[in-house]
C-alpha cells in the first residue's frame, strides 16, 4: 500500500482522475479494451466529473460498479444513477456499461448471470475504490454473512450481502476481483476514515473487508 496526502479534496481528484486516465491509457495500449470497477456512495463523484473529460479511447473501455444496492436506478442510493450521471457523460459517454441491478429479479438469482457478464470482461484494468468508517470496501461489510465466501479466491465474481445496518441487499464484486486489478486506487476523506484505515491494517479481512484489497494498492487521503 503507498499512501498520498493532499492539500485539499479538489487536489486529490484532479490528481486521482489523472492517474486513472493514465492507467487506462496504457492498458488499451496493451489489451486494446479495458474495464473498471468504480465505487458508488458519496465519495467519487468529483472524480467522475474530471475523469469523464479524459481523453482516451473510450468506446473500448467497460464501466462497472464495485458493487450495487438492489434498488432501480431511479432511486438516490442507486449507484449506477451515480455512474450515470457523472462519468458517463462528456467523452466517457462512449464507454460501455456493465448494470448489476436487474428489475424483478431476485438478487441470488442474479449472481450467475453477472458473474458470467464480469468473467467476460477479463480482470480489470482498473479498481477505484471508497471505505466506509466501518471499514467496508465496495459492499463487504464487516461480519456480514457470506463475507468469508466473498474472501475466498474461490468466489465468483460478484456475490449477494445482506448488511444489517443496510436498507436493501447489495451486489458486490468478490475480494479476488477487486484484489486482482492491475492498478487499485482507494479514495477516503477526513480524520474518521484515516483512523479506521489505521485500524484495518491490524485486523483480519473478516473484521476489516479493506484489508483484501490493500497489497499493491494506492490510498489518496484528503481531510
Ligand atoms: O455503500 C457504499 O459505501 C462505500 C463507501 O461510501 P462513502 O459514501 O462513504 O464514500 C462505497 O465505496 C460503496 O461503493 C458504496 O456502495
Amino acid at each position: 500500500m503507498n499512501f498520498n496526502e493532499y492539500p485539499d479534496r479538489e487536489m486529490l481528484s484532479i490528481s486521482v482522475a489523472n492517474r486513472i486516465a493514465g492507467d487506462l491509457k496504457n492498458h488499451l495500449l496493451r489489451n486494446g479494451r479495458a474495464a473498471i470497477a468504480v465505487a458508488g456512495g458519496t465519495t467519487p463523484g468529483p472524480i467522475f466529473d474530471d475523469l469523464c473529460a479524459a481523453e482516451l479511447d473510450w468506446k473500448n473501455v467497460c464501466v462497472m460498479a464495485s458493487d450495487e444496492r438492489w434498488v432501480p436506478e431511479d432511486s438516490e442510493r442507486s449507484n449506477a444513477r451515480l455512474i450515470r450521471n457523472r462519468l458517463l457523460t462528456n467523452r466517457a459517454a462512449d464507454a460501455s456499461f456493465l448494470p448489476f441491478y436487474m428489475e424483478g429479479v431476485d438478487p441470488d438469482a442474479a449472481v450467475g448471470p453477472l458473474s458470467e457478464k464480469v468473467r467476460d470482461q477479463c480482470s480489470l484494468a482498473v479498481a477505484l475504490l471508497g471505505m466506509g468508517a466501518d471499514m467496508h470496501t465496495a459492499s463487504l461489510f464487516p461480519g456480514v454473512s457470506g463475507l468469508r465466501e466473498a474472501l475466498s479466491p474461490d468466489a465468483p465474481e460478484v456475490a449477494v450481502m445482506r448488511p444489517d445496518s443496510q436498507p436493501e441487499a447489495r451486489i458486490s464484486l468478490t475480494a479476488h476481483v477487486l484484489d486482482s486489478a492491475m492498478a487499485k486506487h482507494l479514495v477516503i476523506f477526513g480524520e474518521e476514515k484515516r483512523e479506521a484505515l489505521d485500524r484495518a491494517l491490524t485486523l483480519p479481512p473478516e473484521e476489516a473487508p479493506i484489508q483484501s484489497v490493500l497489497s499493491e494498492c494506492q490510498v489518496h487521503w484528503a481531510m
